[in-house]
């Protein structure tokens, strides 16, 4: 080599090292620039590498013998094989070990290899040129710049380590969640093919989610739902931002699902959309749980039919509708007649498939444009739209005689009737409220004609509601008040004058109503299911007199009390009874329970069972307003009673009319062939007197020998009597 030559080969080998330098210091500072930046997911470069060098920290062991094999294999090379004529060392050459174990290995390995090459390099590569020293300070350079190198290397391969491995860890949190949820996760290219599904996805397909990577919608949904999902991520696309939207989808197994789906477009760092995402969740189950809690809300459970908050809702429309078009709109209250009595005989069970069953056929009964509503246990209420007020008693009637039809409920076949209350909008009122209203008093009146029946409202009976209203708001607090008592009425043996009984009779003395009469209260009192309180106390006060009386020693009669229908029907009548009596320490023969005729004959079978169990505790029975309601002569002879105490509404007249006078001799002989006692009650006068009297009545009670008396009263009476007949 020529001199010329060497100079060029000199030059080349100080550029070579220069340019070494500048690309090193350059990869440096780009290197240190782009992990210096702290954020939530970088750390600096120190701080990694000092977790780097802690043994354990993800590093294998044999990285460290790999690193010294590397370089030791790099200084065999360059020693031996590299030509020796070369006048640099080549020290960049051990830079591919150092790398090579930086990047396997990362810090550890990487310093290892590092130290290693550059004591092999300082003894075995320069020391046959230059002996021990650094003889060419670029020799140098080059020296302490591999080292640099090398350490900065391992620092690098360290950091990028440890981002890898956080990554990593983010990757397999992030899929963990999106694996472990039940909502489908899902990513779509632009053409709608999906990139990523996870699991719950691939459950809804019924379907490996490597077989739907590369599928669109239309390919694995059916066209509908396809065309509706590809609607809707195009409306998204278009819109530019997530969205939130229900989705109707049929599912591969058939099954109709809804899908609340959130899907946004995918971004790339530009702002273009490559794609888009989204997360559906199945709400078919919530969906439909929340129609069933909209569906109770508004429908009654047991029927079905619509509730009182919908009525509301159809009212308002229907008076709306009505008020626009000057129409009438026609409001029906139908209550049914002793329901009552189903329950407590047969149990709710069966009144609730009574129930049942009407709601059936009054919705059958009605055009389509009409609607009825069940307010609660036996009150129905219709909504009937038209002018035509003329028909609505025909309407009413055809509910009534269907109402009338037997339903067969297991094995009873159940008779029923109901009385229905009629108001019109407008004249009767114009909202729902006054309505129903107006057509709960004309339904009441309506039950007081004798059930079974209608009743149009009229505005007296707006006056009759209030006033029942007040009653039964008073009676609620009457007896805590301590305005009720009870008056006595004596019963007089016909042939000779002798009391042989009294009547106890309920009076109630109100502080602003003043004395109500009980032939007003006490229906009040058992619609309102205040009677059994009330009846129970009568029954008590009348036994306790009784007692009183009998201690004071006044000559034994007997004590009647009246039984009201739902007294009478309460299953715990005989028990109560025989408390009372037992509690008050008066024998059972001194007590007569009186109750009518309509009461015994309803259900003549029930009737008998209890009037049998009455007549075991040696208790009394007499039938009251005799005559007034059909009486079955078959059913009669069966009831345990003792006496049949004729209507007053027979005595009345019994001078004057031939007819009354017909009826009580008729009863006197039926009730003498049955061996039952008589008694007539409203005797006034002597006339009347006399002709029971010639008819062989046993018994009578009225006005001519005394009105009801108090307790201290009935006393005077009955010794003023015994003077009299002494
Ligand atoms: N279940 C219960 N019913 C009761 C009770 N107390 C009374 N009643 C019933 O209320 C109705 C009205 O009773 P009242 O106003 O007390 O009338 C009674 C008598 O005062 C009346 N009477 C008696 N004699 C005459 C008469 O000569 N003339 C005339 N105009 N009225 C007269 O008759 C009623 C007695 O009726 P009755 O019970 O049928 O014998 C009435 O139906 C009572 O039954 C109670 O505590 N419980």
């Amino acid at each position: 080599m020529g001199a010329r030559e060497s100079q060029v080969v000199i030059w080349l080998s100080s550029a070579k090292g220069v340019f070494f330098v500048v690309c090193s210091a350059a990869g440096y500072a780009l290197a240190m620039r782009a992990v210096s930046t702290r954020d939530d997911h970088r750390q600096p470069l120190f701080e990694v590498a000092a977790r780097g060098l802690v043994p354990g920290a993800g590093h294998c062991w044999y990285h460290y013998p790999l690193a010294l094999l590397l370089v030791g294999t790099m200084l065999v090379v360059r020693t031996h094989l590299v030509d020796a004529s070369e006048p640099r060392p080549l020290m960049v050459l051990f830079m591919l070990p150092i790398m090579v174990s930086a990047l396997v290995g990362g810090l550890g390995p990487g310093l290892l290899a590092t130290a290693t090459a550059a004591v092999g390099i300082k003894l075995l590569v320069l020391h046959p040129l230059y002996s021990m020293r650094f003889a060419d300070l670029r020799d140098l350079m080059q020296w302490l710049l591999l080292i640099v190198n090398g350490v900065v290397a391992g620092m690098l391969s360290e950091f990028m380590r440890s981002a890898l491995r956080k990554g990593e860890s983010h990757r397999k949190l992030l899929s963990g969640i999106i694996g472990g949820t039940s909502d489908a996760v899902y990513v779509k290219d632009l053409q709608g093919r999906y990139l990523l599904v996870n699991q719950a996805t691939a459950a809804f397909l019924d379907m490996p989610a490597d077989q739907i990577l590369g599928r669109t919608d239309e390919q694995l949904f059916s066209a509908p739902s396809a065309a509706r999902m590809r609607q809707q991520d195009q409306l998204v696309m278009r819109a530019g931002r997530t969205q939130t939207s229900e989705e109707h989808l049929t599912l591969p197994d058939g099954r109709q699902a809804l899908f609340l789906s959130t899907k946004g477009p995918l971004l790339d760092s530009a702002g273009h959309a490559t794609g888009i995402f989204g997360i559906s969740r199945d709400v078919t189950e919530r969906k439909l749980a929340e129609e069933r809690i909209e569906h109770l809300a508004h429908f009654d459970v047991l029927t079905g039919l619509p509730n009182r908050v919908q009525l509301d809702e159809s009212a308002r429309q229907a008076i709306l509708k009505a008020q626009c078009e000057g129409r009438k709109l026609a409001v029906m209250f139908l209550d049914l007649d002793r329901f009552k009595d189903i329950n407590d005989s047969l149990g709710h069970s069966i009144g609730d498939a009574l129930l049942v069953r009407l709601a059936r056929r009054l919705r059958l009964t009605l055009r389509a444009e009409d609607s009825v509503a069940r307010l609660g246990g036996d009150e129905f209420i219709f909504l009937l739209h038209g002018d035509d007020v003329e028909a609505l008693p025909r309407v009413a009637q055809k509910i009534l005689d269907t109402v009338l039809e037997p339903f067969a409920v297991e094995q009873h076949e159940l008779s029923v009737s109901a009385s229905i209350g009629v108001a019109v909008y407008p004249q009767d009122g114009k909202d729902l409220e006054t309505l129903v209203r107006c057509a709960d008093s004309a339904m009441y009146r309506a039950k007081q004609n004798g059930r079974n029946g209608y009743c149009f409202f009229t505005s007296d009976l707006e006056a009759e509601a209030v006033r029942r209203m007040q009653i039964v708001g008073a009676l609620r607090h009457a007896l805590e008040n301590r305005e009720l008592s009870v008056h006595y009425q004596p019963q007089v043996d016909a042939h000779d004058g002798r009391i042989i009984g009294a009547e106890a009779l309920l009076r109630w003395q109100h502080p602003t109503l003043g004395a109500v009469s009980p032939a007003e209260f006490i229906p009040a009192a058992e619609d309102s299911g205040l009677m059994l309180s009330i009846g129970e106390w009568v029954l008590r006060q009348a036994v306790r007199q009784m007692r009183t009386w009998l201690d004071q020693g006044m000559a034994p009669f007997m004590m009647a009390v009246n039984l009201s229908t739902t007294q009478f029907r309460h299953p715990d009548l005989p028990q109560l009874v025989s408390n009372i009596l037992a509690q008050e320490q008066l024998e059972p023969q001194y007590l007569e329970l009186e109750l009518t005729e309509g009461t015994a004959m309803h259900d003549p079978l029930a009737a008998i069972a209890v009037m049998d169990k009455l007549h075991e505790l040696g208790v009394r029975m007499a039938i009251d307003d005799f005559g007034i309601a059909y009486s079955s002569l078959s059913y009669l002879k069966k009831f345990k009673i003792y006496k049949l105490k004729i209507d007053q509404s027979f005595v009345r007249d019994i001078s004057t009319d031939p007819d009354d006078r017909a009826i009580v001799a008729a009863i006197i002989n039926l009730a003498r062939s049955l061996g039952l006692h008589t008694i007539a009650e409203g005797v006034e006068h002597p006339a009347q007197l006399e002709y029971l009297r010639e008819q062989g009545c046993d018994e009578i009670q009225g006005f001519y020998y005394s009105r009801p008396l108090t307790a201290g009263q009935f006393e005077a009476y009955v010794s003023e009597r015994r003077l009299c007949a002494a």
